[in-house]
């Protein structure tokens, strides 16, 4: 069953197109990636679906309802990020009592344990914490709401790296004991693949891709050798992404769409190798074709 269903849906702030006519139908109980550049849309797709901002255009339903101003989606609904405001009067101690008292699902032991595992001062207010605890006080509120939308947007935001694995491992453990939906967006695809069973691919406003996490890392092939014979083999072909490596050798990535032309290129002696499921959401969604060496380079 799917649990959030977007038609045709824009977002126009000012002159700003930041959503173009984005569709996409996202299924239940799956932790599903939003991947996507600086301004790519993340962020305004994730809020729309919180219910915070209403579409320019088309529409969007979660659980079947539209979610702007629904206090049902509110309930079943969390959206943590780095920005998440809380009434400054409140210490973190009661704004935990708070989550309890709105979200139906709350998990007060969950909130406690954690609270207690990244010793959290229950007195301290949350304007006061520095931009790490901040995120990490944010998760805490996010995984124990334990809602059936759960939206993470760039949570680790100022975390450290352990306190980051911490996180990554903390929701996976909590979503295998109460599988729901969750959406992560981030920029560092590299440390979440694992977690991931989807990945929607968001570019200029629309969605580049939508697929599983295998279909993506099969989507591209990278191949490499002499100068000459990777030119000579990648004519007429379409390239996502190429750099030289030394002076006599180049790399590219190209769409893995024909068994026959890989072979070709193992005919010529050329190394295949696989791309990672990051390098290949960074190629997919950049419209320079080759990397910042470029910007170094005489060509
Ligand atoms: N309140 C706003 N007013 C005007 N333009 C906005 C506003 N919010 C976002 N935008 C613009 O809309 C586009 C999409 O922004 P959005 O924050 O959704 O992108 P994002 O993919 O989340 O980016 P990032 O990865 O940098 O956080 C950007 O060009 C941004 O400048």
């Amino acid at each position: 069953m799917s649990v959030i269903q977007a038609e045709k849906v824009s977002k126009i702030y000012r002159h700003k197109k930041a959503l173009n006519e984005l569709s996409v139908t996202i299924d239940e109980k799956k932790i599903t990636g939003v991947i996507g550049r600086n301004g790519a849309g993340k962020t305004t797709l994730l809020k729309l679906i919180a219910g915070f901002y209403k579409p320019s255009s088309g529409q969007i339903k979660v659980f079947g309802q539209v979610p702007f101003n629904n206090i049902n989606i509110s309930l079943n609904t969390v959206f943590v990020d780095d920005l998440m405001y809380f009434p400054t009067s409140l210490t973190l101690e009661d704004i935990l009592k708070e989550g309890k008292r709105f979200y139906p699902n709350w998990d007060e032991k969950l909130a406690k344990n954690l609270f207690n595992y990244f010793s959290f001062n229950p007195r301290q207010l949350h304007q006061n914490l520095s931009k790490g605890m901040k995120s990490t006080f944010n998760m805490i509120f996010g995984l124990s709401a334990r809602c059936e939308l759960t939206i993470f947007d760039e949570p680790t935001t100022g975390m450290d790296e352990s306190v980051r694995k911490d996180f990554y491992r903390a929701l996976i453990k909590d979503y295998i004991n109460h599988p729901r939906s969750i959406l992560l967006s981030s920029h560092h695809l590299n440390e979440i693949e694992d977690l991931l069973e989807d990945v929607l691919l968001i570019k200029e406003g629309k969605v580049e891709k939508h697929l599983s996490i295998a279909e993506l890392k099969d989507l591209a092939v990278a191949v490499q050798g002499d100068t000459e014979l990777v030119t000579e083999w990648a004519t007429g072909k379409e390239v996502l992404f190429q750099k030289s490596v030394g002076t006599h050798s180049r790399y590219l990535v190209v769409p893995n769409d024909s068994e026959k032309k890989l072979e070709k290129a193992r005919v010529l002696g050329l190394q295949i190798s696989s791309v990672s499921a990051s390098d290949i959401c960074v190629y997919l969604t950049e419209s320079r074709k080759g990397g910042i060496d470029d910007v170094f380079s005489d060509n």
